[in-house]
């Protein structure tokens, strides 16, 4: 099948690399010529595990080019993806502004059938009107399905996630075109949900509000197991073998970042909103999130023990580990809400350094922490949960260890004369 996916970005890339290599031609158009011009010499402008290899594998086994030619490529295609961002608006309703503008493109490019699907997040209702739109400009029906086949993979191991999904969705008006998405994804092992359009844009926004209602509840519970000296970790450990819950998104700590959680609780609390309906859990979880950050700053204000003009150094800045992604960052949120104490803030992270007022970046984990009081490990990255802590204890001035992940061994830390300190682990 020849294939056109709008947007060049982390699901763009990632799913044309990924079609290209079950054997379709692929061409994944972007309107940023410097991206494209980078992808057509093999280079990823951002940092996926594995994806540098497989985009290359694609080119020259000629089966994926990069273009900035969107609407030549919409027009000689059967398959159109629309994988362009939809970013929060200030009133937490999702910005549609990128996907007019494709809608648009498609509008002035469709010249026979073409299968529309809509991978980007979007609000319930959204293909429906891509629908309409397309119709109003003059696209015939017959020329036009539109198909929602929403994204689940997770940055940092986006890879693994495409090729072996969970479920795939595709939801559809006519069974022929569900038909088509399905054998596109042919040689995919998964359970296949196909349904109405509507219902698949819901299975998104449900995903990921269910992921961010269950992070935010073992962190308000990580807040009841410190106060009776349990352990967050182990009680996760045991709940999470109830086969019903599952063990996964039970890690407590800093807090849910990125560019998806946040953004897509907010658009469906707006969404339910504009229908009446209030989403208490969804804004119990916002409140827990972001006080989070208030629980860990007082965790590090007491064991600084009075001093109030402390150095601390903080590893990790990306939302999580494996990406380069700094979105909606609980690691950046924490570095600013440090660096408004009037405390000095001196940070790494092993691949990115954004310029954040009163924040000073090293080269080196162990160059971060010279003279610094306390140690706060906000993204756990391989690297850093494996830190050489004997070295740690020398250079740093003082002992404190803050575990914004609840993942470093207290044992190891205790052992190399650091004090180490977590939230809701006895
Ligand atoms: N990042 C993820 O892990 C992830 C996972 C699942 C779903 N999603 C959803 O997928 C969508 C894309 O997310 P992303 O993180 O890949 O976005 P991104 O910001 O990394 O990339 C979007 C790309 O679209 C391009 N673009 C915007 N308007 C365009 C236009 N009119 N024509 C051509 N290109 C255009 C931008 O230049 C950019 O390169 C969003 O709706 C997001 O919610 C993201
Ligand atoms: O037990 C956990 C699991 C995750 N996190 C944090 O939650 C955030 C999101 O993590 P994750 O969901 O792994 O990352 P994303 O790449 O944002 O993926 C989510 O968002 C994507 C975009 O919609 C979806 O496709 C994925 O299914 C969904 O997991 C990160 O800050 C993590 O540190 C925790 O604090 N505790």
């Amino acid at each position: 099948m020849n294939i056109c996916i709008v947007g060049a970005g982390y699901v763009g890339i990632t799913t044309a690399a990924v079609l290209s290599e079950l054997g379709h031609i692929v061409y994944c158009t972007d309107r940023i010529a410097s991206k494209i011009a980078r992808l057509n010499k093999g280079e990823i402008p951002i940092y996926e595990p594995g994806l540098e290899e497989l985009v290359a594998r694609g080119i020259q086994n000629g089966t994926l080019f990069f273009d900035t030619e969107v609407r030549a490529h919409m027009a000689a295609c059967p398959i159109v993806m629309i994988a362009v961002g939809t970013p929060p608006r200030r009133d937490g309703s999702a910005d549609m502004s990128y996907l007019d503008s494709v809608v648009a493109d498609l509008a002035a490019s469709i010249k026979s059938h073409t299968i529309v699907i809509v991978k980007s997040t979007v609000p319930p209702g959204q293909s429906d009107w891509i629908e309409s739109r397309l119709h109003e400009a003059g696209v015939p029906e017959q020329w036009v399905d539109v198909v929602s086949n929403p994204e689940f993979l997770r940055e940092g191991t986006a890879l693994q996630d495409s090729i072996h999904p969970d479920r795939i969705v595709i939801g559809a008006k006519r069974e022929q075109a569900s038909r088509v998405v399905k054998e596109m994804y042919r040689s995919i092992e998964s359970e296949y949900v196909l349904t109405e359009r509507i219902d698949a844009e819901m299975i998104k926004y449900v995903s990921n509000a269910f992921l961010a209602i269950k992070i935010s509840f073992i962190n308000e519970i990580a807040r009841v197991c410190e106060a009776f000296g349990a352990d967050v970790t182990t009680v996760a450990k045991g709940v999470g073998l109830d086969q019903r819950i599952g063990p996964r998104f039970l890690q407590a700590g800093l807090g849910y970042g990125g560019s998806c959680l946040p953004k897509d609780i907010n658009a469906l609390s707006y969404v339910a909103g504009t229908k009446g309906v209030k989403l208490k859990m969804l804004h119990a979880a916002r409140t827990i999130n972001r006080t989070q950050l208030d629980v860990y700053l007082h965790k590090l204000k007491q064991a600084l023990d009075g001093n109030d003009q402390p150095t601390i150094a903080v590893w990790g800045a990306t939302f999580k580990e494996n990406t380069d992604d700094t979105r909606f960052s609980q690691a950046i949120a924490f570095m600013k809400k440090l660096v408004r104490q009037g405390w000095k803030v001196k940070a790494y992270d092993p691949l990115v350094s954004p310029p954040i007022r009163g924040v000073s970046w090293s080269q080196h984990p162990y160059e971060a922490i010279v003279g610094a009081d306390a140690l706060v490990l906000a993204t756990g990255w391989d690297e850093l949960i494996h830190a050489d802590w004997a070295s740690v204890s020398e250079q740093m001035k003082g002992n404190v260890v803050l575990d914004g992940r609840n993942l470093l061994d207290s044992t190891l830390l205790e052992a190399a004369g650091l004090r180490y300190v977590g939230v809701g682990r006895s």
